[in-house]
Parts: C-alpha cells; structure tokens; sequence
C-alpha cells in the first residue's frame, strides 16, 4: 500500500471528484459515514460526544459527523473554532444542513468558551486535518491544550490537529493527543514515526473509494507492507522440487557466551525454507549446535571462541554457498574481523549482514564499499546511528537511511516498531507487523536466520527484506497471542514462523 504526501491527499481529493465523479460534499459525506461506522462499532454505549470542528474541509468532516451522529441519538455537543474569518464552501453546507436538524452549534472565540469535558465523555477532533500549514497558536492552541488536559478519550478525525502530515513538527507544537486517529483510504507517513506515537495513539483507516488509478499512478517513495502486500511475495513450491533447488545457506554465527544467537538464527532458517544450511560456530559451538540443531550441518572453526573463517574439517568457500548471513552473537574479536576482512571481497551474491559484523562495519568503514551489491544490512537504530550519524528528528533518519542505502547500493532493514526496509533505488518500505514484544534478546538473530534462508532461496533481496520482515513481525504477532508481549521469547517466534 502507498503513502502520498499532503498534496498528493489533496490532488488525490481532487481526481476523485473529477474522474468519478462525484460532488465535493458528497465526498466528505462519504468520509463522514467512513468513520461514523468506525465509532458506532467501537462506542456504541453511546457517551455525552464533544466534538471540536476547525473551518476547513477538516472541520467540515466534523460537522457532517455530527449529524449523522445525532441521527443514530448520539447526545452530542458542537462547537466550532471560530480562529478567523473564513470557512470553506464544504464547512459552510454542512453547517447550513446541520442548523437544520439542531440548533446548539456553539462557538469558541475566546478561552471563556471552551467547555469542560469530562472523565467519561468522548471527544471527536476535527480542528484541524491535511491542511495544517503552520504550528497551531492562540484560540487553537488553548483548545488543543484544553482537549489534552481532560481525561475524555480522544478520536481524531483523518491526523490529530496540529500534526503534521508529512514533516517534522518542533518539540514547542501544541497538537493532539488522540486515543485513536481514523485517517482516510491510505497512511500517512506521520503515523510510522516513533516520536509521533503520542500524536496518533492507535491508528486506523477507513477505504472511501478515492479514485484509484491516480494512487496507482502516484510517484512515492513510501510503502506500508499488509498481509495482501505479503502474500503477493511468496512462492509457491513446485511439486517436482528437491532441497537442492531451494538453495545451501552458510551462518557464520556465535562466540564463546552467545552460542544460543548461532542456534536460534539456525533454526529460524530452517522454519523458513532453505535447502540446506551448514552452521560455523568456533569449537566451543560445534556439540551444543550439532544437538540442538540436528537438521543443520556444523562446520567448527578452528578457533575455540571466536569465528575466524578457519575450519579444522573439509568446507566449501563461502562464495559457492547459495548466499551467507554473519553475525548474530559474533563479537568484535581481531581474528573475526580479519575473517570478514578477507571474505567480502570474495562475495559476488547479496549476504545478510547484521549485529557485530555491523559494528566491525561501522569501525572500519573501508569494508562498506566491499560489501556485495543488494545485500541486507539488518541494524537497529542504535547500530545504524554507528553506520552514519545521529539525526534531529525521525525524517531526518528516514533521509539518512535511504541516502546509506543508495550509497552502497544496500538494503538496509532498520528494525523497530514499523520496521523499515530502505532499498537501493531510495524507496522505503514500513512494515505492518510486530509488537513490543519482539523488543527482548534474540529476535534479532532469528530475523538474520529467515533472510538467510530467503535469499538461498532465489528471492530477489528487496523482496526478501520486505517478505522476511513482514513474516518476522507476524511470527511475533502470533508469539504475543499465545504468551502476551511480555512472556514471549525469540524460541516462541521460531515456532510461530508460517509461510501461508
Ligand atoms: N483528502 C481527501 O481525500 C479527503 C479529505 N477530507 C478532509 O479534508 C481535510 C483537509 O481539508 P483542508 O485542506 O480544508 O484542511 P484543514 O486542515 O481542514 O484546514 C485548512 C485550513 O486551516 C488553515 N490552517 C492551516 N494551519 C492552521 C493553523 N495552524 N491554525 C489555524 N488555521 C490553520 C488553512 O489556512 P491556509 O494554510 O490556507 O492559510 C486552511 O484555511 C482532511 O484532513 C480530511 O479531514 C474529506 O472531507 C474528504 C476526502
Ligand atoms: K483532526
């Protein structure tokens, strides 16, 4: 699914009313009835409602939400930010059509006018939408502030008032804080980022039919992957196929105290549909992987602690492996990174790069320009921040992560709540899946695993980053069922995995 920008919404708006077509205020009636549904369904105890309406198309929502509200007995209460002159046209007939059904329209012009809102009200916000063009300020800010000081829940109708759609708000805005935020047919950006979470609260869309082949058309670096984006992703197996069609998989994982990142990226590649899979730990790994994952193949490295590339038995090069992932628990130790040193610029394929390989990277950065094309670096942002510098603010990161990715001509997986998957051609992805229950030890490795395992496969990297994390984040989803966030393990997402 697409994310557009504040004036694709509107351009979007536009061909709608044009290539359907249909009337501009049939169109916000549509959205009206869009969240109307929403809100019947989730407070259908049917609360005192306050709702706040600007002058624009945003306030106009709220006017026809009103209504519509009213006429399913809703007891209602509307007030209108009167904080200048001007309506626009679809505010003003939904205004003339609501004084027909009510006439306790009331107006907010001074701080005088702003009514108290009680613990067990609800509070629609329609003050301001798309349209935000500068930080709210005097009888907007008061309001807000008013809003966000009682202890109602809050609805926000398409962004919370004051938030911007798509770039950054300074630390002194006064927005909304919202219980939830029902947006209109697509995401907007401003709803993936972390330091927006207060402004948004839990986030839904509603479809209102806008006109789709402009979406299909729209240029945009943004995507958000959903299951259907997903599904669309997975191969099929064919039914004549053997292990050796689904690709031989190298890790080179682990160190003396982290055996178990070796064993649990091990076995998240196995649940995830490679062929075959040969495991390098150093010696002190070689029983305790052999036992707990029988299904792989060990090669020990020569030394006892740390991986060092050299193996006391008979191995393949790593470059005539299918693709290699290294790593999950390997540490920073000399002996490795000479190791990583010496492999890279042996790699023709795309590998998966992820942990202490990461850190080695950002230590010594002459590697970065050694790293094989398209493949799938999988930091976290602590591990990115390594890699490139800090930033000010969330787009600032998402400028930082697709200019990383477009240099070295990487995928980069920047793992967190939406997960980020940034592609060398500078698009990015957000994934849809996952909770904070995938924020404990190991989840990371196993993620390192089922990218190994796709890419042995034949996946294109993109696809793989972008399925991968998709799988990862659902297996957590699934993990978090059984056991809730705070009771799952990375183990639990291994046995969650499921490729239907
Ligand atoms: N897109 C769609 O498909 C659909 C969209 N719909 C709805 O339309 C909404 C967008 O409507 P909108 O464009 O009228 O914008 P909205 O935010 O209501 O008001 C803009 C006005 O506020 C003003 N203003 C700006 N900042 C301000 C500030 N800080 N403090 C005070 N004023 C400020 C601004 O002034 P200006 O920038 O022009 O000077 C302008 O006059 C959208 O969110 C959704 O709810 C649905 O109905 C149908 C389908
Ligand atoms: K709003």
């Amino acid at each position: 699914m697409k994310i557009l920008n504040a004036d694709q919404i509107r351009a979007l708006d536009q061909s709608t009313i044009q290539n359907e077509p249909i009337a501009p205020i049939n169109l916000m009636e549509r959205a009206a009835l869009a969240f109307v549904d929403w809100f019947v369904d989730h407070f259908s105890d049917k609360k005192t409602t306050k709702i706040f309406c600007g002058l624009g198309n945003n306030g106009g929502d709220g006017l026809a939400i009103a209504r519509l509200l009213l006429e399913r007995d809703y007891p209602i209460e509307i007030y209108v930010v009167r904080y200048a002159p001007r309506e626009s046209d679809d505010f003003m007939h939904n205004h003339r059509r609501l004084k027909l059904v009510t006439d306790s329209v009331r107006y907010i012009e001074s701080s005088d006018d702003i009514p108290s809102i009680r613990h067990n009200e609800v509070v629609i916000d329609a003050i301001l939408g798309s349209g935000l063009s500068r930080p709210t300020e005097g009888i907007v800010k008061s309001t807000i502030e008013a809003i966000n000081r009682a202890p109602a829940m809050v609805v926000a109708v398409d962004i919370a008032s004051g938030l911007y759609t798509d770039q950054p708000n300074t630390s002194t805005d006064v927005i909304i804080e919202p219980d939830y935020t029902i947006s209109f047919q697509l995401p907007k950006l401003a709803f993936i980022l972390p330091k927006n979470g207060r402004y948004v609260g839990e986030w839904q869309i509603v479809n209102i039919r806008l006109h789709k082949r402009y979406i299909d058309l729209a240029p945009t670096p943004y995507y958000y992957t959903q299951a259907r984006d997903a599904r669309l992703l997975l191969r099929k197996r064919d039914r004549f196929s053997n292990k050796g069609s689904f690709g031989h998989a190298l890790l080179l994982v682990g160190s003396y105290g982290k055996i178990g990142a070796a064993v649990l990226s091990a076995r998240a590649c196995l649940r995830s549909g490679v062929g075959l899979l040969t495991v390098q730990v150093p010696a002190c790994g070689y029983a305790i992987l052999q036992t707990a994952v029988p299904e792989a193949m060990c090669l020990p490295d020569t030394d006892e602690h740390y991986l060092t590339g050299q193996s006391a038995v008979d191995s393949l090069p790593p470059a005539t492996f299918s693709t290699l992932g290294i790593g999950p628990g390997i540490g920073k130790n000399p002996g490795t990174l000479t190791m990583l040193r010496n492999l890279l610029p042996t790699l023709e394929k795309p590998i998966v790069i992820d942990a202490d390989a990461l850190n080695l990277l950002s230590e010594h950065r002459d590697l970065l320009d050694k790293l094989p094309r398209n493949s799938i670096l999988t930091p976290h942002p602590k591990e990115f921040e390594r890699l490139t510098q800090p930033w000010a603010n969330d787009y600032q990161k998402l400028d930082s992560l697709r200019d990383f990715a477009k240099k070295y001509k990487v995928v980069v997986v920047l793992k967190g709540a939406y997960s980020a998957v940034a592609t060398p051609d500078g698009d990015i992805h957000f994934n849809s899946t996952g909770n904070p229950g995938l924020s404990t030890g190991g989840t990371g490795d196993v993620l390192t695993g089922i990218l190994t395992a796709l890419l042995a496969q034949g996946y294109d990297p993109i696809e793989a980053a972008v399925l991968g994390v998709f799988a990862h984040g659902l297996a957590g989803d699934k993990a978090a069922e059984k056991r809730g966030p705070v009771g799952m393990t990375a183990s639990d997402v291994i046995d969650a995995l499921s490729w239907t």
